[in-house]
């Protein structure tokens, strides 16, 4: 694997899940597979699982992991092409792209949405860029438009949680909060289930349809008490407007899933990425409850990383 910024990279998604099952049985398994390799990671955004399920997955390979914080540490960075740069950027992300790609075998990278321009937003400039002039193998820590990382540790969630039904039905709902959220988590979620063995359901108010791109084969409502029956998972996801982009529509009153909603379902398992909004976006009673899948998605997190960096370092 050269690259892992969507689905699209994956060859054989069941062998790529069934590896990272099989490297959560055997973490250290392949622990020279990585020796003198060196993992960079660099965040323009805060994390917290990302941060350090990826650097876990690499020590678990035997890589040396660094990481920067580039948006406070390090020196602010120019994307425009071909600028005279008497402003307050001062390194261009050619060069600082460059130098990174010289201490580093692979490079991870985050970089949320600025949320203002849509078009600007989903050519996904600063990842295009990193992958162009830093000349490593590059894995997304979450762009502007997709979670890849997340969806794949979401889909070995499912799998491994699946019991009653060989194709279970799983409904991706908007939830409700207090300001506007990125896309990506939503987007990816919906593009990974339409390749899964999986029937997928999306329910939303009205003006939060996703891309065409990434909802192809899911039925899709803006009636959420219908989505909900009989479903399998429910993973609950906040999102602002792609049509009025950026966009904070509604307050989504009644949209925050419960316990009573949950009735409606087959003794549905419940997900979302973390961090959530306590009882703005999903009640405590559910994040504590049975159902909960969300330390699980977490703990996953670690072995979906690791079967990519896995890939990665054999394709070097
Ligand atoms: N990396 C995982 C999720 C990132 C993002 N959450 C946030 O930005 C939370 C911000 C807040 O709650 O103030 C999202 O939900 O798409
Ligand atoms: N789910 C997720 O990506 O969490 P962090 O933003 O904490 O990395």
């Amino acid at each position: 694997m050269k690259q892992f910024t969507s689905i699209k990279d994956v060859q054989h998604l069941d062998e790529l899940v069934n590896e990272a099952l099989a490297l959560k049985q055997h973490p250290f398994k392949y622990k020279t597979l990585g020796e003198n390799k060196t993992l960079g990671l660099i965040f323009l955004n805060p994390s917290l699982r990302t941060r350090l399920s990826t650097q876990k997955a690499g020590q678990n390979l035997g890589m040396n992991v660094i990481v920067m914080n580039l948006d406070k540490e390090g020196w602010a960075l120019e994307t425009q092409e071909g600028t005279i740069m008497n402003g307050n950027t001062v390194e261009h992300i050619k060069d600082a792209a460059a130098v990174m790609g010289q201490y580093c075998d692979i490079i991870g990278i985050r970089s949320f949405p600025k949320l203002q321009n849509r078009e600007e937003d989903y050519q996904e400039e600063l990842l295009q860029q990193f992958i162009k002039y830093s000349k490593v193998p590059v894995v997304s820590l979450e762009s502007a438009t997709r979670h890849p990382l997340q969806s794949l540790a979401d889909l070995v969630t499912i799998t491994e949680s699946t019991t009653s039904r060989k194709r279970p039905k799983v409904v991706l709902t908007w939830a409700p909060h207090i300001k506007p959220i990125p896309q990506c988590v939503a987007n990816s979620f919906a593009e990974w289930m339409s390749q899964a063995d999986v029937e997928l359901v999306i329910t939303h108010p009205e003006g939060y349809e996703l891309a065409d791109e990434f909802t192809q084969g899911a039925t899709i409502t803006t009636n959420q008490d219908e989505a909900m029956q009989n479903a399998d998972f429910v993973y609950v996801k906040n999102w602002s407007s792609y049509r009025d982009y950026g966009q904070v529509l509604t307050d989504g009153a009644g949209w925050m899933l419960t316990n009573e909603k949950l009735q409606q379902t087959n003794s549905a398992r419940v997900m979302h990425c973390l961090p959530v909004r306590r009882n703005v976006e999903l009640s405590d009673e559910i994040l504590e409850g049975p159902n909960s899948l969300v330390l699980e998605q977490a703990n996953n997190r670690t072995y979906a990383a690791q079967a990519v960096l896995k890939r990665m370092l054999e394709a070097l």
